[in-house]
């Protein structure tokens, strides 16, 4: 018997990330970070290099009391003799020992216990819970100081000791709720069911995904080390016989330096303190930052880098609702721009049903989530243009899309929805956007929510129910009917009914069918399902590595695919009658989007590839009958030289060529 297991799920793209870039890395990519590693590398180097620095001994009180800064002592003495400068390099030490070793402590704690009592839940995750919270409540300055007056004398060790325990349950309730969420991820779930102990799922599956909150947490705590040693040397708590930046204020304070008008002895240990805190939140900050890059990315703002000259390259729209000219997007990494949409151009007219089929991983949804503006960091327009009745989404501001978006043009997605608030009745969901455009009479948006769930065929009474007692279907049901609540004149279907089952799925699909040809909308639905699309749309568009390589009716792609990649991709799916026939799929994969090809993407796995021709040169898209494009060296003649920026040969125009 051949047992199929499913597929694991994949591990979030954070994680991977912080495995492949590690830390430093990533503190490298965030300007904030970078300051703070070299702040924080500076000082270090001072108490390390300190005797290299100063000939002076930080204790040694052979020098004038009370002297300002002059050439002798650059930062002046101390009322008893000592020079500040050697202090406060030799104090670095101690200081950043103290901060770090607390930091390390604080951060294994809170980490073991955050996970602890995410993963075990019930009675265990409770107590350690309610444990944190005890410790987390108890005034932070008034417990360090009665338990270090408990271990006075007892040195360094104690300090960071003491520190570390009362730091570390702020860092353990933010891992908590971070690993809760992540406990629910179906990667970890697949971990338990397939057997994996307690401790390698926390350690091996979770703890990576967390590893940018830890290290932020490391740096939140050290800097709560460095003041809190600092507070406690300062009212004399501690070992002030030490050298700190700590027990420098603490002499000064105990001196009156201020009062005696010595104000280099506070300056100096005060300024140390203030670098240090602020090079460790900005590390804090800047890691928080690059390991979760959403926090910062305000939503629908796509990032738009044209290239200069990009926008120029605009084609006559033909009166097309969407017209998408020469887009090129993608994802910016570490590794370099991932081009996963290469100089689409792609019209849809008025009522027009236009699908989009292609392999996983060709850039469907990049062309939809840009062409829409809403690809989100790291995706990024690098350049063309995507012009809606006329005007250019790319060039507008928030607010002007803002307006324009679900009034004009909406979107459904496969996980649509998951996007239903659980706790909120479907009525109130389906009045939200259109009480956001300005529709507020409540007998109009009952009537609206009405006529929308009959059209899109669920019964009215299912308006009052909550999310949850919806089956996975009418849910989708619902989110459709919310992108079509303004009558927009265009809707993006990225895979909208992929989640569900294939009854489910066909109804749907006539349903929405239905509704356009009813309200006159454009759609574009994106599958890999060609076969289905040939029965629903009017033109179809195949996509490969990142282009559109053909483009034609749905009939004509269907009786006559003119692309070696389309023949392949209409014999890859079993018909819906006569004899079964074994399908031999595509043999390959296709090429990453992170490199450039000086040919045609399909060149290695295509049958009736011309090498020398193929592999060397970009095929335009030809118009091989009206209507059908093809971007192939079969139907498109090569002409003139090759580009050596890797487009078409012909600046995109279409050649007519034999049929
Ligand atoms: N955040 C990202 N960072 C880097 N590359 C990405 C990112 N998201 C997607 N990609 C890459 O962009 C390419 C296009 O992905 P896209 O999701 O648009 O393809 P698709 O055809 O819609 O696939 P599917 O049908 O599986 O949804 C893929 O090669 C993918 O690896």
């Amino acid at each position: 018997m051949t047992v199929l297991a499913p597929a694991r799920p994949a591990r979030p793209a954070a994680r991977l990330r912080w495995l492949r870039e590690g830390t430093l890395g990533l503190i490298w990519r965030s300007p904030q970070a970078r300051t703070g590693l070299i702040m924080l590398l500076v000082l270090g180097a001072m108490g390390v290099f300190a005797p290299l620095l100063t000939r002076h001994d930080p204790s040694a009180g052979t020098y004038g009391t009370m002297l300002p800064p002059s050439a002798a002592h650059l930062l002046g003495t101390t009322a008893l003799g000592q020079d500040i400068l050697a202090q406060l390099l030799y104090g670095a030490r101690l200081t950043l020992l103290i901060g770090l070793a607390s930091g390390v402590i604080a951060t294994l704690i809170g980490t073991t216990a955050g996970l602890a009592a995410a993963y075990y839940g019930g009675r265990v995750g409770e107590g350690i819970n309610l444990f944190t919270n005890v410790i987390l409540v108890l005034p932070g300055l008034p417990l360090l100081i009665v338990v270090s007056a408990f271990l006075s004398g007892a040195g360094t060790g104690a300090i960071i000791l003491v520190i570390a325990l009362t730091g570390w349950p702020w860092g353990a309730r933010v891992l908590r709720s971070q690993a809760l969420t992540l406990r629910d991820r179906d990667f970890i779930h697949a971990a338990v069911m397939t057997g994996e102990s307690p401790a390698r799922i926390i350690f091996r599956e979770m703890l990576p995904n967390l590893a940018g909150i830890i290290a932020a947490n490391f740096f939140s705590t050290a800097l709560y080390a460095v003041l809190s040693e600092a507070a406690l040397s300062f009212i004399g708590i501690g070992d002030v016989s030490k050298v700190t930046w700590g027990t420098m204020l603490y002499w000064a304070q105990a001196k009156q330096a201020l009062l005696q008008g010595a104000w280099w002895w506070v300056a100096a240990p005060g300024l140390g303190i203030a670098l240090l805190g602020t090079a460790f939140a900005l590390l804090n900050f800047g890691i928080d930052e690059v390991s979760n890059p959403r926090a910062n990315h305000a939503r629908g703002a796509t990032r738009i880098l044209r290239r200069p000259g990009s926008a120029a390259r605009t084609t006559p729209d033909d009166g097309a609702l969407l017209a998408v000219n020469h887009l090129d997007a993608g994802y910016e990494t570490p590794a370099g721009p991932v081009r996963a949409v290469r100089d689409v151009t792609l019209h849809v007219q008025p009522g027009e049903f236009v699908g989009l089929a292609g392999e996983s991983g060709c850039g469907k949804s990049t062309l939809a989530f840009a062409a829409t503006r809403l690809l989100d960091a790291p995706g990024a327009v690098f350049g063309g243009e995507s012009r809606l009745s006329g005007v250019d989404l790319l060039g507008l501001t928030p607010e002007e899309l803002r307006r324009v978006r679900w009034k004009e043009y909406s979107l459904v997605f496969q996980a649509s929805m998951n996007v239903l608030n659980p706790v909120i009745k479907v009525r109130e969901q389906v009045y939200d956007a259109m009480q956001a455009h300005g529709v507020t009479d409540p007998a109009t948006l009952d009537a609206r929510a009405r006529e929308l769930f009959r059209l899109v065929g669920i019964r009215e009474s299912y308006l009052d129910a909550y999310p949850h007692q919806l089956s996975g279907g009418m849910k989708q049901r619902v989110v459709i009917a919310i992108a079509l609540a303004l009558e927009p004149k265009l809707v993006v279907m990225d895979e909208p009914t992929t989640a569900l089952d294939v009854v489910v799925q066909r109804q749907i699909l006539q349903e929405i069918d239905q509704v356009r040809r009813r309200l006159g909308i454009s759609i574009i639905f994106i599958t890999h399902d060609l076969s289905l699309l040939v029965e629903m749309s009017d033109r179809i568009a195949i996509m490969y590595a990142g282009e559109i390589v053909e483009e034609a009716p749905a009939q004509e792609i269907y009786t006559r695919p003119k692309h070696p990649y389309t023949q392949k991709l209409m014999t890859a799916f079993p018909p819906l009658s006569g004899a079964k026939e074994r399908r031999d799929g595509i043999p390959g994969r296709p090429p990453s989007l992170a490199v450039e090809l000086p040919g045609c993407p399909f060149f290695e796995r295509c049958h009736l590839r011309m090498p020398g021709t193929c592999d060397t040169h970009r095929p335009a898209r030809a118009e091989v009958r009206p209507g059908h494009t093809v971007a192939c060296f079969l139907h498109s003649p090569l002409t003139g030289d090759a580009d050596p920026s890797g487009r078409t040969l012909n600046g995109g125009q279409h050649v007519l060529a034999s049929d």
